[in-house]
């Protein structure tokens, strides 16, 4: 393997999705996007093959009985979100860095596999307040999936401490700083060069 892992994880509406967005415009980092395949459907202007790899129950299934996925998780009851083999290789082949943006279980899970040739970094949302009025913001969500997904913030928020390291999501521009700083010591020096900062 060529290119390391960088792996992002934060309650939903934390800002991952952002940050990843504005990391990607930044040619010296190196970075190619992990499409994850998902059993839910599109989300607003969300576009497949790009956004995610959108699949039935049954073609999600196919690919977990083919063993086609680094990891997979039943994000939300009745919602599966995996990382394919297939896009590993695609990217960290090509020489890119491998960006991906997984659920809390999925990235430890991914970090027990690659080791050092991994950076796990937890965003930290400011508040539940801030994290809720993004979420309502947003406006992709039905209120039902938004109460859902809150609720399950503060038991993410408890896995932050296992990961390398975490960034607050308080300022955008400051945040995407503060990860792409941490990118950069990652690729160059490793996993000990972030764990330190
Ligand atoms: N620092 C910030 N300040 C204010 N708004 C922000 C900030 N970061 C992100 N946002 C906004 O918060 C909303 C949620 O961001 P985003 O969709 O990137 O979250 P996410 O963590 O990827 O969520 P999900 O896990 O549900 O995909 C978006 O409307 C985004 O524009
Ligand atoms: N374990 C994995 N989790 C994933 C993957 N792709 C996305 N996710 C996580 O799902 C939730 C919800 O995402 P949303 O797009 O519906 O808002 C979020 O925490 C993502 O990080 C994956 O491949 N594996």
């Amino acid at each position: 393997m060529k290119g390391k892992i960088i792996i992002l994880s934060a309650p939903s509406g934390t800002g991952k999705s952002t940050i990843i967005t504005s990391l990607m415009q930044e040619p010296d980092l190196h970075l190619g996007f992990s499409i994850s395949a998902t059993s839910r459907k599109p989300r607003g202007a969300e576009v497949n093959g790009k956004d995610y790899f959108f699949l039935s129950e049954e073609e999600f299934q196919k690919k977990i009985d083919g063993g086609e996925f680094v990891e997979w998780e039943e994000v939300y009851a009745g919602t599966r979100y995996g990382t394919l083999q297939s896009e590993v290789e695609r990217v960290t082949g090509s020489g890119s860095h491998l960006i991906m943006d997984v659920d809390v279980k999925g990235a430890l899970n991914i970090k027990k596999r690659f080791g050092n040739d991994a950076v796990a970094i937890f965003v930290m949302p400011p508040d539940i307040a801030t994290l809720e009025h993004r979420l309502r913001s947003r406006g992709t969500d039905s209120a039902e999936t938004i109460e859902r997904r809150l609720a399950k913030a503060e038991f993410e928020m408890g896995f932050a401490p296992q990961f390398d390291t975490v960034v607050v999501n308080d300022s955008l521009p400051r945040a995407v700083a503060e990860v792409a700083d941490k990118i950069r010591a990652f690729a160059t020096c490793g996993i000990e060069a972030v764990c330190r900062r």
